[in-house]
């Protein structure tokens, strides 16, 4: 198993006496080379718990386990990729491809190599010395997620890398990001909120509930690999799209039910 993520709780504190549990019990087993997203109501609490998977936040309790390692503490290794970017600006195409790898002491003449075989992976042949503002939002997202790779993660955290593209460059990422998965078997866990795009790529899908958040469903997407456009036409597809929208829609009615409910409780 690639992660494992045990009786996790989290509560972020505003002021003294405020406490707002955003993650409570919440279990989680990713497998090693698998493709896993996470759906769930706005709110649920899906980028925190990447960034916390990530070791870029801490957790009240539980435990994160990656490569039977704690991350932070030893050397677990994931890398996270978030909707805008986040590329330096002042840097080129392949320098910010090569920046963790630098960070981490590795020689110019093998950084050169990883940053190019990484370029060509990601099909931006011709692109590395361009400058982030020089390329379009599609072309930026592939060299965040080829700059994410290059480092080797343990696992790759993508919080919905391609919510800021339009419909037609979104399906060339998923289809690019698909054949990349399929080259490394890097194991990925996903957010999104689109479903259609979460069942195009995933293994299995996790649907979260809200307030506090968990897992609610876990579905496997038993739609044969490779997978091209033409299965989202497919009956299985319609069905699981279908089944994974009622699920989200109940998670998101649940939490407003028990809102209203609370005036009435004493
Ligand atoms: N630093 C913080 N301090 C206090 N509350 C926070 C903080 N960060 C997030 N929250 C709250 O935690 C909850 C979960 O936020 P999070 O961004 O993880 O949800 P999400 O499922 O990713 O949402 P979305 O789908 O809208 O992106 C929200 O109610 C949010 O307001």
């Amino acid at each position: 198993m690639k992660l494992i993520v045990r009786n996790l709780r989290k509560e972020y504190t505003s002021g003294p006496n405020h406490h707002f549990t955003v993650l409570d019990n919440l279990n989680l087993t990713v497998e090693d080379g698998e493709f896993l997203s996470l759906l769930g109501p706005s709110g649920c609490g899906k980028s925190t718990l990447l960034e916390i998977i990530a070791g870029l936040q801490t957790h009240s309790s539980g435990e994160i386990i990656i490569n039977n390692q704690e991350p932070g503490k030893n050397a677990a290794k994931p890398a996270i990729v978030f909707q805008h970017y986040g590329l330096f600006p002042w840097l080129t195409v392949q320098q910010n491809i090569e920046y963790g790898l630098k960070i981490r002491g590795i020689d110019r003449k093998t950084r050169n190599k990883i940053a190019l075989d990484h370029i060509r992976m990601m099909h931006l042949n011709g692109f590395a010395k361009f400058y982030p503002h020089e390329l379009s939002g599609g072309m930026q997202q592939r060299v965040a997620l080829a700059r994410a790779l290059a480092n080797n993660p343990d696992i790759l955290l993508l919080d919905e890398p391609f919510a800021a593209l339009d419909a037609q460059t979104r399906e060339s990422c998923q289809r690019e990001l698909l054949n990349l998965w399929q080259q490394t078997r890097v194991t990925i866990l996903f957010v999104t909120h689109d479903v259609g795009e979460a069942i195009f790529l995933s293994d299995r899908v996790v649907v979260m509930s809200k307030e506090p958040g968990s897992v609610k469903d876990l579905i496997p997407i038993n739609i044969p690999r490779p997978r091209d456009l033409s299965v989202r036409i497919a009956e299985e597809f319609r069905r699981t799209e279908m089944r994974i929208r009622l699920m989200i829609s109940e998670s998101s009615n649940q939490t407003t039910t028990v809102q209203n409910e609370v005036p009435h409780a004493g």
